[in-house]
This record gives structure tokens, C-alpha cells and sequence, in this order.
């Protein structure tokens, strides 16, 4: 219910429709709620009295409630759907500014399955809710209350009908309503392992193929969704079950109300139309009783949607802006001074005391097993996380204090899986410069090599992609996202093992090619390979977390055991280092 309060806010700039709809729905159960004591007076005073006058007025008096009625219902339904509609847009567009924001740490406390559970299902879920809430909340309650204090007024003689028949329908309406809680509860639940498992499989798909898993894949999924199934259906049921029930208790009630009515008619206490008048009623008692329900089960269901929400939209930035952040031009100097990270607080820091310095325009090449943190570092330095120990100056101010825009419009990055978006080529180059000319898309293709094969394909710049760039190569990718970030023309660029699936000759064109197009920007080159890193002014041997060494590759080669150990083994295997 808290996460329900916190959400209205979201119905603010709505609330003149918020309102204006259980207003024009009041008028529709007013109008509803004469339409059978109209009818009472035509066979009473009409039919009976056989006065056509009479019946004739009467019969305008009910087209015109019928015609009033129709407005408040349509007009209560426009307004509605206006205001849930909107509301759950701009929570919808609320949610994914944040998840776009989130940082590492903050992406990795949720899954993606269900982030997107959170931007469809559950988002959906709060839309249904509200419409039902502006159109029907307002509606059951009070055809409820308005037909048994007309019953009261102009069918007392039958009241006594409705204290046998009103307090089984509640207790009945009760049972349901915490029943179809829990179970709507475990089908949401289940909602969000489905989604979980078809993202991943989704997006495995090759690996599942190439490991030849899919009938297991398949039957895996089988077995979720066959849950869901279950559980949807069981509750489906028991809502199924609940008009029937509440049909068969109004049923007695009317039963019951034509012995006492006929009773009561031969005694001459009331006329046959009070009974019309009452069964009809009866019949909006239940449906005054029905349609709260239905409204309650609703908001029951919208609940944990809405709890999903405001923890997502609750979730803290941890990566912000200083006060009064810096944003003068960066020239590109980098300094590490005893910095420490560690993903998880518990555990030992991933980088340990990392200090090195390197000048604006040099080269820093960063080798090192897999999983001694090279990644990590360099991560660091676009502030994708922040530093547990020590600092992180660019031009001798730190990286904290930089306005994070001016941090990363200064940087730019190629990471180490080369996430490619489903438009053009074209597209792709200009998410690294958003008003690239055709020229600089044309050199950016050049300088990381790419502009042979792009030349190649019938669309050239306008090719697009597939997601995940499955139409291309791993080299191709690898190459594009390269340009992405070339095309910047950054002072700081850092390229993650980008070149791990692209040929040494290529390698090499590229590497001479990148030297001329940023002559004056400093380059992190992450690489397992030492003739990616070799030419660079500083390297940095990384183990386990640690600097074990670092110098020019001159230098390694002659004071680190560590360097001389990995150069050795890749000449062992063929490696190409001095091409
Ligand atoms: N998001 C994360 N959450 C928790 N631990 C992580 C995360 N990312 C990396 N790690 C851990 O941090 C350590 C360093 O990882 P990192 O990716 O920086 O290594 P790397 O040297 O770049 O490895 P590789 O050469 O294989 O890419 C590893 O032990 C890894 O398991």
C-alpha cells in the first residue's frame, strides 16, 4: 500500500480527469438506480390503472435517464482511461530513465528479465488497476448502498429479504478476493521467471545451438511455462467460480422474495411491481458487491506491481554528479594514485593500490591474465563505478569532481563485448557523435579498418544491423565499435581487448591508423595479446589485482621476470610480436 501512495504522485497532473471520472460514474448509477422504481410506477400506476398518458411519460422520463446515464458512463470511461493511460506512460518512461542512469552496481542488483517484467507486466498491471479503480470503485459501492436504502424507502415489505441474502454474498466476495490475492501473487511471480529464462535463452541462442542444448533449453522452458499455465488457470477458476456462486445466493434471495412478495400482494400490503422493482435491485446489490470485488482483486494484483516499481524507481544512483562539478576541457592526463576496488565489500578488493601516471597523448597498454582486473581499471576510469581507496586524477583534478558529461563527452570507450544497436551502421558511428558529418563516419570506418567491408555491403552505411549485430563478424563488430569510438575524436580513449578477433595484419593497420587519426589523446589499450600493448609508452602488468610491473616494453624485458614469462609463452605459441 506505501508503494501505492508513492506512485500517485504520478496521477497529479491527471486529476482533473481522476476526478472528473467517478463523478460522471455517479451520475450513471444515479440515473440506474431510478430506472426501476420508473418501471415500478408503470405497471403500477399504468398498466394497472390502464392510463397510457401515464405509461407514456414514464417511458420519455426512463429514455431520458437512460440517455443521461449514457454520458456519465462514456464520459467516465474517456476520463478514466485518459488519466490511467498517462500515468502508467510516464511511470513507464520514469522507469526506464532510471534503469538508463543505473550504474554497474545498481544494474547488477536486478535481473534483466525482470526490468522488463517491471517496464511491461507490472506497469500494465498499475494502468489496469487505476481504470478500474476511477471507473468501477466508485460504481459498486454505491449502486450497493443507493439500492438497498431505495429498497428501504419503496420496498420495506421485502427488506427483511436482504439480511439473509447481502451477509452471505459478503462472507462469499471475502473468501474470494484473499483467495485470488495469493494466487495472483504466485502467477506474478512465476511471470518473472518465464521472462527471465526467455531473455536468456534469447540471447544464447548460439551458444545453446552450437552445444547442441536446445531440446534441453526446451524443456527447461516447458516446465516454467507449464507452471505459469497451472497457475494462471487456478486462478482463473476460482474468479470463474465466483458468478455462478453469487448468481445462486441472488437467486435464493429472489426465491425468497416472491414467497414473501405473493404473501404480501394477497394481503394487499404492496403491488406486483414493488417485487419487479425489488428483483431488479436485488440484482444491482449483487453487482455492486461483484464489481468492488473485482476491483479489489485488482488492486490486490496491482500491489506487488506497484512494490516492483518504486524499488526499481527507489533504487539510489550511486554514481553523481559534485557539487559544483568541473567542466573545463580535459587536456588528458591520467593519474592512479593507490587506488582500490572491489565489487562486492565482503570480499578481497579486485584492484589493490594501483598508482601510475600517464601523460596526455601517450599510450598505456594493460596486460594481464584473465581476471586480474584489467577491465575493472579501466572501467574505473569512466566512472562506470566509483573507487573504494585512493583517487583517480584527470589534468590533476579528480574524477569525482568532474561533471560526469564532461568526463565521459572527453572519453570514449570500446568495450570488450562490442555492443552494437539494431539500426544503421550509420546509427551505430553516431551514438559515438551524435552530428557526425558523412566525412568523419567515412574516416572513423578508415581508421579502425572497417571501411573495406562497409564499402561491401549493398546499403554500405545504411546496412542494418540485426540485434546484436548477428549479420556480422565478431572482427566486424569489433571494428565498428572501434569506429564508434573514433569518430569522437576523444581525449581519453580506452579500447577493451577490441582487438581480439581481428587478424594481426589488420591489428597492425589499425594501430598506425589510430596513431595518426588522435595523435594527441592518451590511449588505454587493454589486451591479452603483447603485440597490441608492445609499442605503447607505459605497460602495466597486472596480476591478480595488482601492478607487478611496469615500463616500456624495452624496459619490462629487462627488470620484470613476470613480462619476460608472458612474452615467452606467446612466442611459444606462434604469437606475432615483432611484426
Ligand atoms: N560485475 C561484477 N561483479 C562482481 N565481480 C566482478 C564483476 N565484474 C568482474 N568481476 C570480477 O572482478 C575480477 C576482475 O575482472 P575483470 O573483468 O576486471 O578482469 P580482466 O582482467 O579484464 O579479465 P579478462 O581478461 O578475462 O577480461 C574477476 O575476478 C571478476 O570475476
Amino acid at each position: 500500500m506505501h508503494a501505492a501512495i508513492k506512485l500517485s504522485k504520478y496521477l497529479k497532473p491527471y486529476k482533473h480527469f481522476a476526478i472528473l471520472a467517478p463523478i460522471l460514474m455517479i451520475l450513471e448509477v444515479a440515473m440506474d438506480l431510478i430506472q426501476p422504481t420508473i418501471m415500478q410506477k408503470i405497471i403500477d400506476e399504468g398498466i394497472a390503472t390502464k392510463d397510457p398518458t401515464h405509461i407514456m411519460v414514464m417511458f420519455a422520463a426512463m429514455m431520458v435517464c437512460a440517455i443521461i446515464g449514457w454520458f456519465g458512463g462514456a464520459g467516465c470511461t474517456y476520463f478514466s482511461s485518459k488519466a490511467a493511460v498517462n500515468f502508467a506512460s510516464d511511470i513507464r518512461a520514469d522507469l526506464y530513465e532510471t534503469i538508463t542512469y543505473f550504474s554497474n552496481s545498481n544494474k547488477d542488483k536486478f535481473t534483466l528479465g525482470k526490468l522488463i517484467t517491471n517496464l511491461t507486466n507490472d506497469v500494465e498491471m498499475l494502468q489496469r488497476a487505476l481504470n478500474m479503480l476511477l471507473k468501477i470503485f466508485v460504481r459498486g459501492p454505491f449502486m450497493f448502498v443507493g439500492a438497498v436504502v431505495v429498497v428501504f424507502f419503496t420496498a420495506r415489505d421485502l427488506f427483511s429479504v436482504l439480511f439473509y441474502v447481502v451477509p452471505v454474498l459478503i462472507v462469499c466476495l471475502y473468501v474470494f478476493i484473499k483467495l485470488s490475492i495469493s494466487l495472483f501473487r504466485k502467477v506474478q511471480e512465476t511471470i518473472d521467471v518465464v521472462n527471465t529464462r526467455v531473455q536468456e535463452n534469447l540471447s544464447g541462442i548460439r551458444v545453446i545451438k552450437a552445444f547442441n542444448r536446445m531440446r534441453h533449453q526446451v524443456k527447461q522452458f516447458a516446465g516454467v511455462n507449464e507452471e505459469l499455465a497451472k497457475r494462471n488457470m487456478t486462478a482463473d477458476q476460482v474468479i470463474a467460480a465466483l458468478t455462478p456462486i453469487t448468481q445462486f445466493v441472488v437467486n435464493i434471495g429472489i426465491v425468497l422474495a416472491l414467497m414473501l412478495g405473493v404473501v404480501k400482494v394477497e394481503a394487499g400490503a404492496i403491488e406486483i411491481g414493488v417485487i419487479v422493482a425489488f428483483i431488479n435491485y436485488l440484482m444491482m446489490i449483487m453487482n455492486g458487491l461483484m464489481s468492488s470485488s473485482n476491483v479489489l482483486i485488482q488492486i490486490a494484483r496491482a500491489i506487488p506491481s506497484a512494490e516492483r516499481v518504486v524499488v526499481v524507481l527507489e533504487e539510489q544512483r550511486d554514481i553523481i554528479n559534485a557539487e559544483n562539478p568541473v567542466k573545463k576541457e580535459i587536456r588528458g592526463d591520467v593519474r592512479f594514485e593507490n587506488v582500490s576496488f572491489s565489487y562486492n565489500k565482503q570480499v578481497e578488493p579486485v584492484l589493490k593500490n594501483i598508482t601510475f601516471e600517464a601523460k596526455a597523448g601517450s599510450t598505456v597498454g594493460i596486460i594481464g591474465m584473465t581476471g586480474s582486473g584489467k577491465s575493472t581499471l579501466i572501467k574505473l576510469l569512466a566512472r562506470l563505478m566509483d573507487v573504494d581507496e585512493g583517487t583517480i586524477y584527470i589534468d590533476d583534478i579528480p574524477i569525482r569532481q568532474y561533471d560526469i558529461e564532461t568526463l565521459r563527452g572527453s572519453l570514449a570507450f570500446a568495450p570488450q563485448k562490442a555492443t552494437l544497436f539494431s539500426t544503421t551502421i550509420e546509427e551505430n558511428l553516431k551514438y559515438g557523435k551524435s552530428d557526425a558529418t558523412e566525412e568523419e563516419i567515412q574516416e572513423a570506418l578508415v581508421a579502425s579498418n572497417a571501411y573495406e567491408f562497409v564499402e561491401k555491403l549493398d546499403k554500405k552505411t545504411q546496412h542494418e544491423l540485426t540485434q546484436g549485430a548477428t549479420n556480422l563478424s565478431g572482427g566486424q563488430k569489433q571494428r565498428l565499435a572501434m569506429s564508434r569510438a573514433l569518430i569522437r575524436k576523444p581525449k581519453i580513449l580506452v579500447l577493451d581487448d577490441t582487438t581480439s578477433a581481428v587478424d594481426s595484419i589488420t591489428e597492425k593497420v589499425i594501430r598506425k591508423n589510430m596513431k595518426e587519426a588522435l595523435e594527441g589523446s592518451t590511449k588505454f589499450i587493454v589486451s591479452s595479446k603483447i603485440s597490441s600493448i608492445k609499442h605503447a609508452d607505459l605497460i602495466l602488468v597486472l596480476e591478480d589485482g595488482r601492478i607487478v610491473a611496469q615500463g616500456t616494453h624495452e624496459e619490462l624485458l629487462k627488470t620484470s621476470e613476470h613480462y619476460r614469462e608472458i612474452v615467452a609463452t606467446q612466442v611459444e605459441k606462434g604469437g606475432v610480436l615483432y611484426e
